[in-house]
C-alpha cells in the first residue's frame, strides 16, 4: 500500500526547487489508513511555501486507489542552537521522568490492535489501583481520542503547571490527535515527532503517576526510533496477532528496542481466538499460540492472550473501555497488566535521566 503512495509521490516536482520528491530524500514516512494518506516530510528550505507543497502532494495522490484525503506533516528544522549543540556532541537539558514506570506498547505493523491493547492495559492499571497516564504517540493514526470517547474534546489546554492532560475512565491522557485533528487534513509545522514527544513528557502536568503507557506509532522506522530514544522508557510490550506475518513484524519491533537497549517486557497476543459472545466458546481462527512460541524464540516473557471479541470493537467505537468492566475480556487485560507490571519491576533501573539532542 505504501509502495503505491511512494511511486505516486516520487515524480512530484517540489514547488521550492523543482527537484523530484523521490530524489530529494525528504520523504520520512507515509501511511494509508481509512482513506487518509499521511505523508511525513523532512524539513525543507526556510520559508518553503507549505500550502503549495500540500497542494502538490494532494494532487500527486489524487486517483491513487483508496486515497480520499491527504495529510502532510512537515518536520520542523533543528534550531541553530540545537544544531550547534548536536555538532559539538553536547547534551541538551536533562529531563525528569514523568512516571516511575514508563511502558511503551509497540507493534511491528498497524492494525494488530496495539492501540486497543494499550488503552485497555491503562484501564487495567487503573483497576489495579495505579495512577495511570496514556500518551498516544501515534502520529499516523492517533486513536486514543476515539477509544476514550474524546473525539470531540477541545484541544489541550495550558494551565499554570503546564499542559493539562484530559482524563477519561480514570486515565490521564494526551494524544497527537488533540494536536492534529483526527479528520482534518493539516500541515503540521510546529513540533516534529520528537519535539511533540518531548513536550508531552516534560510539559504535561502528569501529576504523580505510577505508570505511563506510551502508545507507539506502528512500524520500526524513524518515528519509532525517535520515541524510543526520546523517552526514558522502562520497558516495551509488543503486541502481535498469531499470524506469521504479524509475528515477523513483531520480531522486527523487538530488534529495534533491543538495539536501543530498552528491555522487552514481553509479548501480548491479540485476537488470539474468537470468543463467542453468545455461548462463551473459544474458536481458534488464526492458530492460537503463535506469539507464545515467538516469545520463547526471542527469549521474552509471554504476557497473555486477548481474545477476538466484538465487544472490544463496539466499545472502542462508543468510547467505552472494556477493561473497566468485569467480563472475560476485562479479566484477560487485568492478567496481562499484572504480568507486565511484574516484569517492569524486574527490569526497573534507577532514576533514568535522559537528554535530547535535537
Ligand atoms: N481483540 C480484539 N477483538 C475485536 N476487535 C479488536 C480487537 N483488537 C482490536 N480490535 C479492533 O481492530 C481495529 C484495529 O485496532 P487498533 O486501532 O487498536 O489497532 P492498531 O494496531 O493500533 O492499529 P493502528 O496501528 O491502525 O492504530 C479496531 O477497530 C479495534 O476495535
Amino acid at each position: 500500500m505504501t509502495d503505491l503512495l511512494m511511486s505516486a509521490l516520487a515524480p512530484l516536482k517540489l514547488p521550492s526547487d523543482g527537484r523530484a520528491l523521490g530524489e530529494s530524500g525528504r520523504i520520512a514516512g507515509c501511511d494509508l489508513r481509512d482513506g487518509v494518506a499521511t505523508i511525513v516530510l523532512k524539513p525543507g528550505p526556510e520559508g518553503e511555501d507549505l500550502d503549495a507543497l500540500r497542494a502538490a502532494v494532494a494532487q500527486a495522490l489524487e486517483g491513487v486507489a483508496g486515497v480520499t484525503r491527504t495529510r502532510v506533516i512537515v518536520e520542523a528544522a533543528l534550531t541553530a542552537p540545537a544544531r550547534s549543540r548536536q555538532a559539538q556532541g553536547q547534551p541538551a537539558k536533562p529531563v525528569r521522568a514523568p512516571a516511575r514506570r514508563i511502558i511503551a506498547v509497540a507493534s511491528g505493523k498497524g492494525g494488530v490492535g496495539k492501540s486497543t491493547v494499550a488503552a485497555n492495559l491503562a484501564g487495567a492499571c487503573v483497576k489495579l489501583g495505579l495512577k495511570t497516564g496514556l500518551m498516544d504517540a501515534d502520529i499516523y493514526g492517533p486513536s486514543a481520542p476515539r477509544i476514550f470517547g474524546l473525539s470531540d474534546a477541545p484541544g489541550l489546554r495550558k494551565g499554570d503547571d503546564g499542559i493539562e492532560p484530559l482524563e477519561a475512565h480514570g486515565v490521564k491522557l494526551v494524544s497527537m490527535g488533540f494536536l492534529v485533528g483526527e479528520r482534518d487534513p493539516v500541515v503540521w509545522r510546529g513540533p516534529m515527532v520528537t519535539g511533540a514527544i518531548r513536550q508531552f513528557l516534560t510539559e504535561v502536568n502528569w501529576g504523580d503517576l505510577d505508570v505511563l503507557i506510551i502508545d507507539m506509532p506502528p512500524g520500526t522506522g524513524d518515528a519509532q526510533l525517535a520515541v524510543a530514544q526520546g523517552a526514558p522508557i522502562s520497558g516495551v510490550v509488543i503486541v502481535s496477532t498469531p499470524q506469521t506475518l504479524a509475528l515477523d513484524d513483531a520480531r522486527k519491533a523487538a530488534a529495534l528496542f533491543d538495539r536501543t537497549e530498552i528491555p522487552i517486557l514481553g509479548l501480548i497476543e491479540n485476537m488470539s481466538f474468537f470468543l463467542c459472545p453468545h455461548c462463551g466458546e473459544g474458536t481458534e481462527i488464526f492458530g492460537r499460540g503463535g506469539a507464545r512460541a515467538e516469545a520463547e524464540l526471542i527469549g521474552a516473557p509471554f504476557l497473555g492472550e486477548i481474545p477476538l471479541h466484538p465487544e472490544l470493537r463496539e466499545a472502542s467505537d462508543e468510547g467505552r473501555l472494556v477493561a473497566s468492566g468485569d467480563g472475560p475480556v476485562a479479566k484477560a487485560f487485568v492478567r496481562a497488566a499484572e504480568a507486565m507490571l511484574t516484569h517492569v519491576e524486574a527490569a526497573w533501573r534507577p532514576a533514568p535521566e535522559i537528554v535530547f539532542t535535537d
